[in-house]
């Protein structure tokens, strides 16, 4: 903990980009930036209190811990059951050699002509969850001609971080070369799975051979700097080092927009019950998209926490879904 470097001053927020989905007061920012604003840095706190930040759910205003993980899991695996029972799927599609490079396609419900695709990416700190629980986002999205892919990865202990983003990177990569009918790729990212979609933002495509059309990305609940994780039992079963968690933060890894990357838009979304520096991480990465030219918007949204905020992309009338379906379609 005493190698710990000082982080730089928050630069403020340009007043276009920051939403809160919730009715604000006049004179009040949104929660979270308020909060993040009066805290302490992330290199000054207690170990205890470094896990408690990392921990979402001790953040949950609608369960105990123990309650909402386990709820969490239930919501996800039922609502992928339910997918597929309704929606066509290719299951188990290899995009490489390991075991664990495998996906799950949902297919749009009238698949003539070109679709956009949806890459789904899912949380479990690197090394719980898999793409087994991870089609719950599909029906309102294959509804509207949009095919859904959840990726499966590596999570720890098999997989490390550089394998895990490798991983992701090859399947979208495999994807774009397999199917010709994809008019753009979006990724969607749900907490670790938003840290790897961030680095799928990252990639120099050159290395892969193929230049896929990413043309947007929701991140939801994400982690961008992996530095504080290296200080807590997370960090167990991932084993980084300061130099591997450096490597693997897509906040250190943002590059200027290039003409193509103009045409992608980033949403980050936090949830309003997400913790102080879940809140922070968000508007840093942000504001570092924002100060290279991408662009990008910043979403806190109302009486979510981290696991509903994603859980209830199952459903068409939720404001996340809606909005990422009004990105897709005015693409
Ligand atoms: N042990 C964590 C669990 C967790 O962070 C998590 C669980 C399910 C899906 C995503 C999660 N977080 C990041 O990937 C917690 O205390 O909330």
């Amino acid at each position: 903990m005493g190698t710990r470097r000082a982080a730089p001053p928050p630069s403020p927020l340009p007043p276009d980009a920051l939403i809160c989905a919730a009715p604000l007061q006049r004179d009040t920012p949104c929660a979270g930036s308020r909060l993040s604003l009066d805290m302490g840095k992330w290199q000054e706190m207690t170990k205890e209190e470094l896990e408690k930040q990392y921990a979402p759910s001790r953040w949950s205003h609608r369960m105990d811990k123990e309650a909402v993980i386990e709820a969490h899991v239930r919501e996800v695996t039922e609502g992928t059951r339910r997918a597929q029972a309704t929606v066509q799927t290719l299951l188990h599609v290899p995009y490489g050699g390991s075991d664990g490079e495998k996906l799950d396609i949902y297919l749009p419900t009238d698949p003539s002509g070109a679709f956009p695709l949806v890459l789904y990416i899912h949380g479990g700190y690197w090394q719980f969850l898999s793409k087994e629980e991870s089609g719950f986002i599909a029906p309102p999205l294959v509804t509207q001609g949009i095919a859904v892919v959840a990726v499966g990865y590596d999570v720890a202990p098999k997989g490390q971080l550089d394998v895990m983003v490798a991983q992701v990177r090859c399947s979208v990569a495999f994807l774009v070369q397999q199917y010709s009918k994809i008019s753009g790729v979006y990724l969607c990212g749900h907490s670790a799975g938003a840290h790897l979609a961030a680095m799928v933002l990252s990639t120099d495509w050159e290395e892969y051979g193929v230049t896929p059309d990413i043309k947007g990305a929701f991140l939801v609940s994400g982690v961008y700097d992996l530095e504080p994780i290296t200080h807590i039992s997370v960090n167990n079963l991932l084993h980084m080092s300061r130099e591997v968690a450096r490597r693997n933060s897509p906040i250190l890894c943002v590059t200027a927009a290039k003409p193509a990357r103009k045409a992608c838009e980033v949403l980050i979304t936090v949830a309003q019950h997400d913790s102080p520096e879940f809140h922070r991480q968000s508007q840093e990465y942000f504001q570092a998209l924002r100060s290279a030219g991408w662009r990008v918007s910043l979403l806190d949204i109302a009486d979510t926490d981290h696991f509903d905020v994603i859980e209830k992309l199952s459903q068409g009338g939720y404001i996340l879904t809606q909005v990422i379906l009004n990105m897709i379609s005015r693409a």
